[in-house]
C-alpha cells in the first residue's frame, strides 16, 4: 500500500495511488498508482490517448479525480490544494508563454499571479533564466525565440515559485533532435542541482535513461512502475 501521504519535508515529491478517471464512457485511467521519489526523473510513458494529460490534469486540479489520492510533497491535492499546487511547476502540453510579450513581461506576470512582489520577482527572474540559458534573452520578444528555446522558458516560468515538483507534459514535442536533448539535458541538470523532481510524460522511449524512473501508461492503466515503490504489477490487468 503507497501511503496517501508523508509528512511534508520527507513525503515523496509526488504519490498517486488507486486514481481513476472516466469522461462519460470513456475510462481515462483505471486504479493509477505510482510514486516520483524525491531527486527523481521519472518518465511517464504512453501512446497517444494512454491517459497521460488526463493524469496531469487531475494533478493539479484541473479535474477532481473520482476516486484515489494524490498528494504532492506530502500534501493531498484534494484536502489541501493550495499547498499541494504551491509545490508545483508544470509546463503544458500547450504553449502557455504570450509570444507578444517579452520574456521578462511574461515571467513577471506568472511571479505576480503567484503573488512574488516586483523585487523578489526580478531577482528570481534572472536567476531562473540563468538556470535555463536565457538570461541574455530576457528582453526578447518570446514569439522571436526558437521551439527549444521557448520550451527553456516555460521551464523558466514553471521554477519561479521554487516548486519541488516539475510536472512536464510532452515538454520535447515538436523539437528537432538538438533542442530535444538540451531540453532533457536541462531537466536532468535542475533535478542534480535545484532541489527538483521531475514527472516528464513522453511517448518517445529514445528520451529515457537507464537511471530513469518509469511509469508505463498504456489503455488507461499504469502497467509498469520500475524503481518505484509501488508494487510490480499494482494496477496492470
Ligand atoms: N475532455 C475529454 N472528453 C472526453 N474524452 C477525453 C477527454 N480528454 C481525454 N479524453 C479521452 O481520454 C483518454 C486519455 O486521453 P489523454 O489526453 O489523457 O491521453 P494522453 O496520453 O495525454 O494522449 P496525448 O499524448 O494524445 O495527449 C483518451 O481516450 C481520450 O480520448
Amino acid at each position: 500500500m503507497i501511503p496517501a501521504s508523508g509528512a511534508p519535508g520527507s513525503a515523496p515529491a509526488l504519490v498517486v495511488d488507486g486514481v481513476s478517471h472516466s469522461f462519460g464512457a470513456v475510462q481515462a485511467l483505471k486504479e493509477v498508482s505510482f510514486t516520483v521519489a524525491r531527486g527523481a526523473f521519472t518518465a511517464l510513458l504512453g501512446v497517444n490517448g494512454a491517459g497521460k494529460t488526463t493524469l496531469f490534469s487531475l494533478i493539479t486540479r484541473l479535474y477532481d479525480s473520482t476516486s484515489g489520492t494524490i498528494a504532492v510533497a506530502g500534501f493531498d491535492a484534494r484536502r489541501s490544494p493550495g499547498e499541494a499546487l504551491a509545490r508545483l511547476g508544470v509546463v503544458f502540453q500547450t504553449r502557455a508563454l504570450d509570444t507578444d510579450l517579452t520574456l521578462r513581461q511574461n515571467l513577471r506576470y506568472h511571479a505576480a499571479l503567484h503573488g512574488i512582489a516586483r523585487r523578489p520577482a526580478d531577482t528570481r527572474i534572472a536567476e531562473v533564466l540563468a538556470l535555463v540559458d536565457l538570461a541574455e534573452r530576457v528582453d526578447h520578444r518570446t514569439g522571436a525565440l526558437s521551439g527549444g528555446q521557448q520550451r527553456r522558458a516555460e521551464i523558466a516560468r514553471a521554477l519561479l515559485h521554487r516548486p519541488e515538483l516539475l510536472l512536464l507534459d510532452e515538454a520535447t514535442a515538436g523539437l528537432d533532435v538538438r533542442a530535444r536533448a538540451e531540453v532533457l539535458a536541462l531537466v536532468r541538470r535542475l533535478i542534480r542541482h535545484e532541489n527538483v523532481s521531475a514527472l516528464f510524460a513522453t511517448h518517445v522511449m529514445d528520451e529515457i535513461e537507464a537511471a530513469d524512473d518509469v511509469v508505463l501508461l498504456h489503455r488507461a492503466r499504469c502497467w509498469r512502475a520500475a524503481g518505484q515503490t509501488a508494487s510490480p504489477g499494482r494496477g496492470a490487468t
